[in-house]
């Protein structure tokens, strides 16, 4: 499709240009921005790693009716839940275009008249999110599992209605190497976010994806910093945790693979307010043909936002989580005719429909988890989107 010929700066509210149909993706790799829709696919991922599975076939028509409106390479965007049991959002649009990186402004965050929270919802709260801690450490010594991902949501009611775009200006001042998206969703409903992990990027015969498992706080004096970096590098709880995505990451691609890039240890990486464990596997398909949505159904929920092993960890979730995921926690990006695409976990992101907002956090957690420390790192999370609308109370 088109690119943009100049390299001027563009703010959002020009990328956007109030249109709202327009979803935005954008990576250090590719930033697409999108208009109008073709169709809207709502078929279940379930299976989706099948090229006959009801959720390829769908995309596969959509392509097909977008060619005969006259585009050589139709695109497939937006999210999926992270129960693949439930309605996928995507959207074939009928313009895209992938934007020059220097076009986006990712410098001026944008000046917000201070808002007013006229209601925290915590769900669940400090307390009854400590005991389902509890009572999933509990699980994990008794070796039922070895790792489950547990979350919470924060609501928040608003005094007046919040400026989406706004927001997601801040969000990529304030994250400019991560993942940045905008999800159109209905009913004046937007899905924004800045996610640092990626489930899966493909371009020709090259896959990557970049899971992150263990976390710990950013501190604002260097010494403390680097101090907790160190600490979080040295646990064995964080590296255990890690380890198990990797393993399933592992199992799941060797046998797509001709070469599977797996570095021995993680590395230590920073997004504005948390430290992670990160490992960052490359690998080379045997079947190029294998298109990245199909990628990202196969591996997607991995056990960085589920658990191990998945089947128990999903049950684990359902039973003691008291709110619905929906989109959180599962995928986020897009998918071309040709295959190639990009996929990012839907963390570190929320809901905002006019004067409400909900947000996600979740954690890892592991038989010598502490209740307390997983509330403390769940709030770390919720900082990356509070920040964002510049509320720093709460939390
Ligand atoms: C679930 C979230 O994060 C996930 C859990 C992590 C952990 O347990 O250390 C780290 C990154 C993500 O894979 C979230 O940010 O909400």
């Amino acid at each position: 499709m088109d690119i943009l010929a100049s390299s001027s700066h563009l703010d959002l509210a020009e990328i956007l240009a109030n249109d709202p149909t327009t979803f935005l993706f954008m990576s250090e790799h590719r930033k697409v921005r999108t208009s109008g829709a073709i169709a809207h696919i709502t078929a279940r991922a379930e299976g989706g790693v099948d090229k006959d599975s009801p959720l390829q076939m769908a995309v596969a028509e959509a392509f097909q009716r977008a060619r005969e409106l006259g585009q050589k390479n139709p695109i497939v965007i937006g999210a999926i839940p992270f129960d693949v049991s439930q309605p996928s959002a995507l959207t074939v649009p009928e313009w895209y275009e992938f934007m020059p990186h220097m076009a986006v402004n990712t410098n001026q965050s944008v000046k917000l008249e201070p808002l007013t929270v006229s209601e925290y919802r915590y769900q669940p709260n400090h307390s009854d999110f400590k005991n389902m801690i509890s009572e999933a450490v509990q699980r994990l010594k008794q070796g039922q599992l070895e790792k489950v991902v547990l979350s919470r949501i924060l609501e928040l009611d608003l005094s007046q209605a919040v400026d989406c775009n706004a927001i997601l200006q801040n969000l990529i001042v304030q994250n400019p190497a991560v993942y940045q998206f905008r999800i159109p969703l209905g009913n004046n409903n937007t899905l924004i976010g800045a996610s640092p992990e990626l489930l899966v990027r493909k371009q020709k015969n090259s896959i990557t994806t970049n899971p992150l498992a263990g976390t710990c706080k950013r501190m604002a004096d260097p010494q403390q910093d680097h101090l907790n970096a160190q600490r979080l590098w040295q646990s064995t709880k964080d590296q255990h945790e890690h380890r198990l995505v990797i393993d399933t990451l592992r199992t799941q691609l060797s046998p797509l693979c001709d070469q599977l890039d797996i570095p021995a240890q993680p590395e230590l990486i920073q997004t504005s307010n948390l430290w992670h464990l990160s490992t960052r596997i490359q690998a080379t398909l045997k079947e190029p043909a294998t298109n990245a949505l199909q990628i990202a159904c196969l591996l997607h929920p991995t056990p960085a936002l589920c658990g191990s092993p998945a089947v128990t960890a999903k049950q684990l979730i359902d039973e003691l989580e008291p709110h619905d995921r929906g989109l959180f926690s599962g995928i986020v990006g897009w998918c071309d005719s040709e295959g190639n695409g990009e996929w990012a976990v839907t963390i570190r992101c929320g809901l905002v429909q006019a004067k409400r907002i909900r947000l996600f956090a979740g954690a890892g957690i592991v038989a010598d988890s502490d209740p307390e420390s997983e509330w403390q790192e769940t709030g770390a999370k919720l900082g990356t989107m509070l920040n964002a609308f510049n509320i720093h109370n709460g939390e």
